[in-house]
């Protein structure tokens, strides 16, 4: 018998903090005398496995700098961090073989290679069993409609086209966690609707955990049962946006989840 349950979060955070421009420690306030700068200020974040969370928050709260210590990319000035059992900076490596990551600014895939040769190098570099390539190039492509164009370079892209290009790079090789950062910015409506109905039914198929930075309430709406939201490195609300809406109208949560008002203690 085992005391872990399925419950056990496949993200944790205690006290997850980022400072840029000092050494750790130094920091009680965001802004310092010398210049320091304090992004992430003490997150506490425990995410279940199969959870599709919306992680939200004013230009500048510090989600894009969390993301990034949750991929390894950046490490954290002190905290706990945990995600699918590694520690991200540490275990960078092996931690990639289990997460998915599309930032929606920016794209992961090769600039002047048709974009199913993309896919190819990606299934080298993860190692990714042929069959189990074939079988998800296959359901991606269906899914995303990304036929017609599979053999252009990736340059030549509409912005909707190279999304659903990013987000197969970020699922060939089946991982545990995706975090989406803007997944849905700058595309039109129809694939806007198009990518909001592929990532629901993704995480109801697979239990693929789901970290969802977004601007777009729609995407909230639509897509997470939960939302944590940040300001100034902290988190001000963590709970259903349902329970938000009970007592306020839509834009009224839209507002004070975005100007970073903390819900939680009114008081403050
Ligand atoms: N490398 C860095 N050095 C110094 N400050 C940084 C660095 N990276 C980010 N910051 C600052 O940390 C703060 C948080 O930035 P971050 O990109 O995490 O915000 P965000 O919530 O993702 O914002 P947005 O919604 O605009 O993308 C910002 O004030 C930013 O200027």
């Amino acid at each position: 018998m085992t005391t872990t349950s399925t419950t056990d979060p496949i993200i944790l955070a205690e006290g997850l903090t980022k400072a840029f421009g000092s050494s750790p420690g130094r920091f009680r306030r965001r802004r310092t005398t010398d210049g320091g700068f304090t992004a992430v200020d003490g997150i506490d974040l425990r995410i279940a496995p199969g959870e599709l969370v919306g992680y939200i928050g004013p230009n500048g709260a510090g989600k894009s700098t969390t993301i990034k210590m949750l991929t390894g990319i950046l490490t954290p000035t002190s905290g706990l961090l945990r995600v699918a059992g590694f520690e991200p900076q540490r275990d960078r490596v092996r931690l990639a073989r289990r997460i998915g990551v599309v930032f929606g600014q920016r794209t992961t895939l090769w600039w002047d290679l048709p974009l199913k040769d993309s896919f190819t190098l990606l299934q080298r570099l993860y190692r990714i069993p042929p069959d189990r390539f074939g079988e998800n190039l296959a359901y991606y492509t269906a899914a995303l409609d990304l036929g017609e164009f599979l053999d252009r370079p990736v340059r030549q892209l509409s912005l909707g086209q190279r999304m659903r290009g990013d987000i197969t790079a970020a699922l060939l090789h089946d991982p545990a966690v995706v975090y989406l950062d803007e997944p849905t910015i700058g595309l039109d409506v129809v694939s806007k609707h198009a990518v909001r109905e592929f990532l629901s039914d993704l995480n109801q198929r697979t239990g693929t955990t789901i970290l969802l930075t977004t601007h777009d309430i729609a995407d909230i709406e639509r897509l997470c049962s939960r939302v944590v939201a940040i300001d100034h490195g902290r988190v001000t609300y963590d709970g259903s946006i349902d329970d938000l809406r009970a007592d306020r109208d839509l834009e009224t949560v839209v507002r004070e989840l975005y100007l970073g008002r903390s819900l939680v203690d009114t008081t403050e």
